[in-house]
């Protein structure tokens, strides 16, 4: 129930005292439309149904205002308060339910915006450490049962204090009834105690039952190449067959529990009243007026014990899922990058001399004793163009990581024209920086909106001097709609060199100070390679260049070599330098990818 209340905290902090003058409307409003069922007894004695002499309470107090009266002129004061009431329940309800859907709509943009803005904040290896689809998972499914389950505990608080009113008109009428159907609803409520405990636990289900189908379903539709190439349809289907029945059987589970207890307290509503009226009969001899109490005592009440039970079960189904989002903001804010300037950062750092990497080590494992980059020092001149290459999994990613602040060294410094980079600096050095990846990331938007996403306010010229540039002008010149071209999601509907041009030229756009290129020609041809080489040798001397490549050949233009070996440089040079040196690395894959009985490589 913390979790809940850690919301409800955070939903008064954006609603103010609105949240109360909400609460106190939804109250008035039932108030006002149980008054109705109370004119239902002067009702009936004006229409000489029942007599209003006996039975003491409330009934003789209205016999008693209502005999001064014609009996025409008591039943216009009678309709008329009816109408008043109804009229003045139904205006508030109007109101309150416009004014609840405003408030829980601007607390849900709030929390949407909060949690997407910390997740924004993470460092890079919370991202490395957790599943996208969890993350898809928490921010859409789990948030939408959080905004649920704040609705539900309004509904019930709502309902307590009006059963609390109720309970006091009720003791009015007949303290003695009503406190019998108080002890009755007690013993009930205690024994209904296992719904609540199991409607908990099938929350728990429902939550893990969300992200299992939400994980198997982002993986799958991403490597649905890979599952059409190799015929694992059947097996992929086995998967979801297997979750669904699970999700249903969860779901009929939870419908039977919320059939059960609700069953539970009607058919204990309906024996008790039964068994009373009868006893009052048998027993005690009583009037119809009486019998009526007993009825409209039991009809306000117990509809009340079964609705809080009702959203009690409802409450601690989702209870889990504001467990979920609560760790999720957590971790967020804890893997916060804590930059002092924030997202809101404009400023750019200039390289003027020199990136140096000081005696940097670092680990994915903390708990490990095996580092993943160990005592990598070295430099990188301004406007130069600086080579690293290496055998897979050697660490070239993990050090251009580091390079651009993505992640923190566990030892040693990033220093950039001898000032260390720091949270202070973090952002601003990160401006600087464009990136094209291995694996290119476009939005699904027009190409000029992928651009203008990047470098906002760039001209058309601008934009078409990039793609220019990238050698992918011509072929935005042959789409249907040129720049506005809409490209699919992830950009599939371009093939794989064209989006890494497509990058590369956003990418340059940006006109950054450093521009790292991880793998960046991998998908070209051999012309297109050629043509981006000619775009990179251009661009040399005008901005800092590092570059990733498996292909060494084109690394032929870098000004200086860097050789990665099991987390340590183990080579560096000029390219032809350390090309000529046969008992290297370097200069036997060289070789070997450019002999004529070369393998890819
Ligand atoms: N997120 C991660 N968590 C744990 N270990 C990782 C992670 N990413 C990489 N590693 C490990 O760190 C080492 C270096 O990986 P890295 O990706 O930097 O190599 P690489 O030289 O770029 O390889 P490749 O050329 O294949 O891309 C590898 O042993 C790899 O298994």
């Amino acid at each position: 129930m913390n979790a809940v209340l850690h919301f409800i905290k955070e939903m008064h902090r954006v609603t103010g005292a609105a949240l109360y003058r909400n609460l106190f409307g939804m109250v008035t409003s039932s108030f006002l439309e149980s008054i109705g069922v109370l004119l239902l007894v002067p009702l009936l004695g004006l229409l000489g149904l029942v007599s209003l002499e006996v039975g003491g309470g409330y009934f003789a107090w209205a016999a008693e205002l209502l005999q001064g009266f014609s009996p025409m002129t008591g039943l216009c004061i009678v309709l008329g308060i009816y109408a008043v009431t109804t009229i003045g329940h139904n205006l508030i309800q109007r109101h309150v339910t416009i004014r609840s859907v405003e408030l829980q709509g601007q607390f849900a943009r709030k929390l949407r915006l909060d949690a997407y803005r910390e997740l924004l904040q993470a460092n890079w290896p919370f991202f490395l450490r957790k599943r996208g689809s969890d993350l898809v998972n928490t921010l859409t499914i789990e948030l939408s049962r959080v905004l649920g389950a704040i609705n539900t505990f309004l509904q019930l608080v709502a309902s307590v204090i009006f059963t609390v009113i109720q309970i006091a008109i009720a003791f009015w009428l007949s303290p003695s009834l009503t406190l019998f159907v108080l002890i009755c609803g007690s013993i009930l409520a205690f024994a209904s105690r296992r719904f609540i405990r199991r409607a908990k636990q099938l929350g728990s289900q429902t939550s893990q039952h969300a992200q299992n189908y939400m994980a198997g379903i982002t993986d799958q539709i991403n490597g649905m190449k890979d599952i059409k190439s190799n015929t694992m349809e059947l097996t992929r289907m086995e998967w979801l067959e297997e979750l669904t029945r699970n999700m249903f059987r969860e779901q009929v589970d939870y419908i039977k529990l919320r059939m059960n207890s609700q069953f539970v307290y009607k058919t204990s509503s309906t024996l008790l009243i039964a068994a009373f009226i009868l006893v009052c009969f048998a027993l005690f001899q009583t009037q119809g007026i009486q019998l009526l109490t007993i009825t409209v005592i039991f009809a306000r009440l117990w509809p009340r014990f079964t609705s809080i039970q009702a959203n009690l079960e409802s409450l601690s189904s989702m209870i889990p899922s504001c467990r979920a989002v609560l760790k999720f903001r957590e971790e967020c804010v804890e893997a916060a990058e804590k930059s002092l300037t924030g997202m809101t950062e404009t400023r750019r750092l200039p390289i003027r001399h020199e990136i140096e990497c000081r005696n940097l080590s670092f680990k994915y494992d903390k708990s490990d004793n095996q580092y993943n980059l160990k005592n990598i020092h070295l430099r990188i001149k301004a406007h130069s163009t600086t080579a690293i290459a290496g055998a897979s999994g050697a660490g070239k990613s993990t050090l251009i990581d580091l390079i651009m602040g993505l992640m923190y060294p566990d030892e040693g410094h990033i220093v950039v024209d001898g000032e260390p980079i720091s949270d202070r600096n973090l952002l601003a050095y990160r401006r600087s920086i464009s990136y094209v990846p291995q694996d290119p990331f476009l939005f699904n938007a027009s190409i000029r909106e992928n651009m203008e996403l990047i470098a906002p306010g760039a001209t058309e010229q601008e934009i078409w001097e990039a793609l220019e540039f990238a050698s992918c002008a011509e072929f935005v010149r042959g789409l249907p709609q040129g720049l506005d071209t809409v490209i699919g999601d992830r950009g599939v509907r371009l093939s794989g060199g064209e989006r890494q041009r497509l990058v590369l030229a956003r990418a340059i756009i940006r006109k950054p100070s450093i521009l790292v290129l991880d793998e960046a020609t991998s998908a070209l041809d051999a012309e297109n390679e050629r043509n981006i080489q000619e775009a990179i040798d251009r661009l040399k001397g005008s901005m800092t260049i590092i570059i990733v490549a498996h292909r060494l050949s084109t690394l032929r233009g870098a000004d200086h070599v860097f050789v990665i070996g099991n987390g340590q440089i183990t080579e560096q040079g000029g390219f032809e330098q350390l090309a000529a040196n046969q008992g290297g690395y370097f200069g036997r894959s060289l070789q070997l990818q450019t002999s004529p009985h070369a393998s890819s490589f």
